[in-house]
């Protein structure tokens, strides 16, 4: 067994077995709390800078398999877990989730109290953390003090925002996808509505995005926090009003910046596969799938043109928002599951509703 640590800023140190690579790492640790799930979560560039801890206990039990994966290159800085799984077992299994951890230089440790790490993420929120190198003898208090003095992570959308724009082709309607740190979820639910994609980078300004004539626009998810994707805000803020527009998560959180409202930081994020979620017109509530450290202020929507129309029903917190005056629609959560429920899929559907109404009025007023 090859020992590392995990240290935390306040001085908490857990002594834990090292796999995946053998390297140190630092970020921000964070917790999931879903039960499987696991591959697309580590592939989800959300998590970028991030240490993942896994409050299920028993992770790597079905392998790491083709299809599951969010992105091509991962972006978590690290995965901690209470047990690891030696043997995999599932028909899709390609190879152990250690042995794509250290394919992907991704650190690992397991054999810790994940509760105890779990509770001291909900009582102080953002955690600084470093996991050691394999067997490295460390001095903790001098790692407490560099952990202290890192900034907490910022935005880190130009590093996994694709850097030149791709086409997905279809058929049906036309989709310009902003890539803030895209989930490949996403681009699945389009093309499998036949829509005819064009995913582009973070930072295409918005004439550019209109000469292509898109039926509708795509806002991603995306890592770090949204108030510092201003360049995100401002083509957001340009598009409004023109074409139908509709966002997932980091998406949502830039469309309500881009409205004059503002974001906040969660004091431990929403992340998991069973967070439940009010659809406020129609009453009823779904599972949705969750990832995000931040979440629009539901006191700075008074005087936009922002109608709140989901809710957490764990804290209450702002899960979708309207255009009152204009076809754009967001939700703070994952409707392309991956993982997760599929309850909010048909979101998708509405969106193309969307988009063929706005066509139709555009007809109606040529
Ligand atoms: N999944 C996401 O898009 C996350 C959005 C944002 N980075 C947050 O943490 O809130």
């Amino acid at each position: 067994m090859k020992k590392r640590l995990l240290i935390l800023e306040d001085g908490t140190v857990f002594t834990g077995e090292a796999f995946g690579s053998e390297q140190a790492s630092q970020g921000e640790v964070v917790f999931t709390t879903g039960m499987t799930g696991y591959q697309e979560t580590l592939s989800d560039p959300s998590f970028y800078g991030q240490i993942v801890t896994f409050t299920y206990p028993l992770i790597g039990n079905y392998g790491i398999n083709r299809d599951d994966f969010e992105s091509i290159t991962p972006a978590v800085r690290g995965l901690v877990c209470r047990e690891l799984a030696q043997e995999p077992s599932n028909f899709r299994c390609d190879l152990s989730l250690n042995d794509y951890l250290v394919s992907q230089n991704i650190p690992g440790i397991q054999g810790i109290d994940t509760r105890k790490l779990t509770r001291i993420i909900r009582s102080k929120g953002a955690v600084r953390a470093m996991l050691t190198a394999a067997c490295e003898e460390v001095n903790v208090e001098e790692i407490v003090a560099t952990l202290k003095a890192t900034p907490l992570l910022r935005s880190h959308v130009a590093d996994v925002s694709t850097k030149a724009a791709y086409p997905s082709p279809g058929r049906g309607k036309r989709v310009v996808l902003l890539d803030f740190g895209m989930k490949h979820g996403i681009l699945r639910e389009l093309n499998k509505r036949d829509c005819d994609v064009l995913v582009v980078p973070y930072n295409t300004p918005a004439d550019q995005i209109l000469a292509w004539h898109p039926d509708g626009i795509m806002l991603s998810n995306g890592p770090g926090d949204p108030a510092d994707v201003t360049v995100g805000i401002e083509t957001i803020a340009n598009l409004i009003g023109k074409v139908p527009i509709f966002g997932i998560c980091l998406g949502h959180q830039l469309f309500a910046l881009a409205s004059g409202a503002k974001t906040f930081k969660l004091p431990f994020g929403h992340r998991g596969a069973n967070h439940p979620v009010k659809d406020l017109r129609t009453g009823r509530t779904e599972l949705t799938s969750q990832n995000h450290g931040y979440a629009v202020d539901e006191s700075s929507l008074e005087g936009t043109d922002l109608e709140v129309t989901h809710v957490a029903l764990n804290d209450g917190t702002v899960e979708g928002l309207r255009h009152t005056k204009h076809p754009v629609f967001t939700v703070q959560y994952h409707p392309e599951a991956s993982p997760g429920p599929e309850d909010s899929n048909h979101l998708f559907d509405e969106f193309i509703e969307l988009m063929e109404a706005h066509a139709k009025e555009g007809k109606q007023h040529a």
